[in-house]
């Protein structure tokens, strides 16, 4: 019988009640009981709605307080000294969020013995997604030991109430690649080390009676870095022998094998998990490579998109598997875990009908793949009416005459080289810059949230509940702004921004003012932690109806003499991180972003915006996962930004602004974007993602992040002057500018009111030191 079977469900709630239970908690306002109970009734919850839409290979191991990556590393003792472990024994909550969020003095804290300055682990990037992981701070010196089956006991739980699950994990070797170690051994080489604890961890889960278990090899997609596939080789025979009985299901998600198919299918494992959605193509060479007597799991329904399966489309593949030999060895199952949808379309009750019949989010993907099971085994008459509605939906949406906006093509289609370009180049605008903003050396700016605080919220929520007009809303808005730009004069900021006080998030605040996004009530989705992001769908061709920005950007500019600075998410960030339409290549979607943020990049000009930022936080997470494909995309996004930039004078100052990323491998790239201005995240690292713009001779001024904003600490002014001092020994102090490492919106007043006075002190101790 085929398999109806998932592969992860969204942690966070279908009312964010993670989120809640732990901002809750941090606040101290609720105990660690409270936060349990609200984790095993999530659990229950997720278990039973995947139980009820049909899926037997139901996921268990899968939920995470904060992040599965650190809960991986914590299970098996990979867990650096200074976080208040005790050598034995599970890492406790306080250790697992001082890990996750620093250590912030608080009781529990202190009696765990973590000092306050215990620092977070490095986030990044999971793949290309939108969601962050900690990276494990490994070490030689580590004796990796399985400190606590998480998955067995997620499994008992599941049979304590019925259910018998599926436990996931993380497998050695991507959780190896995706480390770092603190003693500058290569990560792969701890697997002989690491090994004997997965085994443990995989014979706790038989003993607990799981017949499958699912092991995350998400790596498996990527270039593989020298002894990786030795490492798959040891690491999963090894995985193999620790517990004989048990089915070892491989899945590798968000690219194709192509060329570790060949490892993949050698691995000693009972079943192989690919992605139909992103390389559709592999199929053919993953039935031809697979040996028969290995279970097959195609994942078909699209774990990363919001939008509705082709369930025909989808069956035709599974019939392709069933004929080639896997009839009676086939899983249907989403492309990747469903970590990176909302809960449901259900609860969504203001979209348009139309878009909303084309929607599916998690529990309705759920339904798609059991649907599809039935398909293959009792044939497309027995879910008959499904398939219809399909047929219908997929009909009514290509015949949708709203996705197509023919302004918007003959736009596109009058692109010239021209518009790609700015009049002059770099120096030549450097110097108009400089005439007309007669900055001081080092200029002082910041990226351009300040906190969104409680009270900031609040005034939204009123407005949407009605309690508050728009009158009323802004004029607060207005009050918040004022406030700020006195501030930033006071204390001696030189670009001063105005806060960025009335978005709700920097690209659902965008995508809510173009045409052809739409948005969703709930539609939440994990970034990092408690943190959520609602992302807005693209569903039509992207215009700009009327100017977006101006309005605040002009407002603040009239409360000063200093140039202010306007800031704009940047079309590649809008595309990255909306869930956008598969009916037109990304590229043009792209381009068409590009037009709208033109139109607003030259309305500002006009209004005397002296400097505008145009935010690309994603540039490098939209970067193909393979080598093969990223000058392709590279090509199409340096002139989506460009095309946005390029349409203002030379003594206009366009910055951009980058952080979460390594850009080593894209550093040309970052330079043809010719922003005159990029700040970058790199305190974080101490300076070390500053070296690949100082190794290429990065052209054109640069903010290298002075101010680890992640952290709740407030740097000094010497400590940041520190940093400044090296990078002025090697950038030339007039391409050189002053500022944190991204926006300030998820720290508090308290926190950034000393931290710029710092920031603005640095720059003039460096300043003093120069002359
Ligand atoms: C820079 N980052 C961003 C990413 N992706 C984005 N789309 N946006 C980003 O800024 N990816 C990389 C990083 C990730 N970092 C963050 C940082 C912070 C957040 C965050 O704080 N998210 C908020 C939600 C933001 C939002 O949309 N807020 C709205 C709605 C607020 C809300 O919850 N309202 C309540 C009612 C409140 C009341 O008082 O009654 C409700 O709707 O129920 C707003 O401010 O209006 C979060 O809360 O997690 C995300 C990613
Ligand atoms: N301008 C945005 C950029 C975040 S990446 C901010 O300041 O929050
Ligand atoms: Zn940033």
């Amino acid at each position: 019988m085929t398999i109806a079977s998932n592969l992860g469900y969204p942690r966070i709630g279908p009312r964010r009640e993670l989120k809640t239970a732990l901002e809750a908690f941090w606040a101290g306002k609720s105990t660690e009981a409270d936060l349990l109970a609200t984790v095993t009734a999530l659990r229950a919850g997720a278990r039973a709605v995947q139980q009820g839409s049909g899926i037997s290979h139901i996921p268990s191991g899968d939920f995470a307080l904060y992040d599965h990556v650190l809960e991986t590393a914590c299970a098996f003792a990979a867990i650096p000294e200074g976080y208040g472990w005790s050598g034995h024994g599970p890492a406790g909550l306080a250790t697992i969020f001082a890990l996750a969020r620093g250590a912030r003095g608080t009781a529990a804290e202190r009696e765990a013995g973590i000092p306050g300055t215990a620092t977070a682990l490095e986030m990044t990037k999971w793949f290309d997604t939108n969601y962050h992981y900690l990276v494990p701070r490994l070490s030689a010196r580590m004796r990796f030991r399985l400190l606590h089956n998480r998955w067995a006991e997620a499994y008992a739980d599941g049979v304590a109430h019925g259910t018998r699950t599926r436990p996931v994990l993380l497998g050695p070797v991507s959780f190896l690649l995706l480390s770092k170690t603190e003693d500058g051994s290569r990560p792969l080489e701890l697997l002989p080390a690491l090994l004997p604890a997965y085994a443990e961890g995989l014979r706790g889960i038989a003993e607990a009676g799981a017949a499958w278990v699912q092991i995350d090899e998400p790596c498996l997609v990527m270039d593989l870095p020298p002894g990786a596939a030795e490492a798959y080789r040891t690491g999963f025979r090894a995985l193999a022998d620790a517990a004989p009985g048990l089915n070892l299901l491989l899945t590798t998600y968000f690219e194709g094998l192509r060329d570790n198919l060949a490892l993949a299918t050698s691995l000693p494992v009972a079943g192989l998990h690919v992605d139909l959605v992103r390389a559709p193509w592999q199929l053919d060479d993953v039935l031809d490579a697979l040996p028969k007597d290995r279970w097959l799991s195609l994942g078909v329904v699209d774990g990363r998109n919001v939008w509705r399966t082709d369930l025909r489309r989808a069956l035709a593949q599974l019939r392709a598997a069933e004929a080639a030999g896997f009839g009676r060895r086939l899983m249907v199952a989403p492309s990747c875990s469903l970590l990176h949808v909302p809960h449901s379309v259900a609860m969504e009750t203001t979209l348009d009908p139309a878009l909303k019949r084309r929607l599916a989010f998690a529990n309705e993907k759920l339904k798609e793949v059991a649907i599809l099971a039935r398909a293959v085994d009792e044939g497309e008459q027995a879910v008959a009416a499904a398939f219809e509605e399909s047929d219908r939906v997929l009909a009514e949406a290509r015949q949708d005459a709203r996705l197509h906006d023919p302004a918007v093509a003959a736009r596109l289609a009058a692109i010239t080289p021209e518009m790609e370009r700015r009049a002059s180049a770099y120096p030549v605008r450097a110097i108009a810059q400089a005439a007309r903003l007669r900055l001081p050396k080092l200029p002082v700016t910041s990226i351009g949230s300040f906190p969104q605080t409680t009270e900031v919220r609040a005034l939204r929520a009123r407005l949407a509940r009605g309690e508050l007009d728009q009158e009323g809303y802004e004029a607060e808005i207005e009050r918040l702004i004022a406030d700020a730009v006195r501030w930033q004069e006071e204390i001696g900021v030189d670009v001063p921004v105005h806060g960025e006080f009335e978005r709700n998030d920097m690209v659902k605040y965008f995508g809510e003012q173009l045409s052809g996004f739409a948005f969703t009530k709930h539609g939440w989705v994990q970034s990092y932690g408690s943190r959520c992001v609602a992302p807005p769908i693209i569903w039509a061709d992207v215009s700009r109806p009327a100017p977006m920005t101006v309005r605040w950007s002009a407002y603040a500019q009239s409360l000063t003499d200093r140039p202010m600075k306007g800031m704009l998410t940047g079309p590649v960030t809008m595309l990255q991180w909306s869930f956008a339409r598969t009916d037109i290549p990304r590229e043009t979607i792209c381009r068409q972003i590009a037009l709208a943020l033109r139109d607003e990049v030259a309305d500002l000009e006009a209004a005397g915006i002296p400097i505008i930022q145009i935010d690309e936080p994603a540039f490098r997470e939209g970067l193909p996962l393979r080598m093969a494909d990223r000058a392709d995309y590279l090509r199409w996004a340096v002139a989506c930004f460009r095309l946005a930039s390029s349409v203002v004078r030379d003594d206009t100052q366009i910055h951009t602004h980058m952080c979460y990323s390594e850009f080593n491998d894209i550093i040309a790239d970052i330079a043809a974007m010719d922003a005159d201005v990029i700040s970058i995240e790199t305190a974080r690292s101490n300076m070390e993602l500053l070296e690949a713009f100082l190794d290429f001779n990065y052209p054109n001024e640069i903010g290298p992040g002075v101010w680890d904003i992640h952290s709740p600490r407030v740097p000094t002014a010497e400590e940041m002057a520190g940093l400044l001092r090296r990078a002025t020994n090697r950038i030339p102090v007039e391409r050189l500018w002053v500022n944190p490492d991204c926006g300030l919106k998820t720290r508090s007043w308290s926190e950034v009111k000393p931290a710029m006075f710092n920031l603005v002190n640095a720059a003039r101790k460096l300043r003093a030191e120069l002359t």
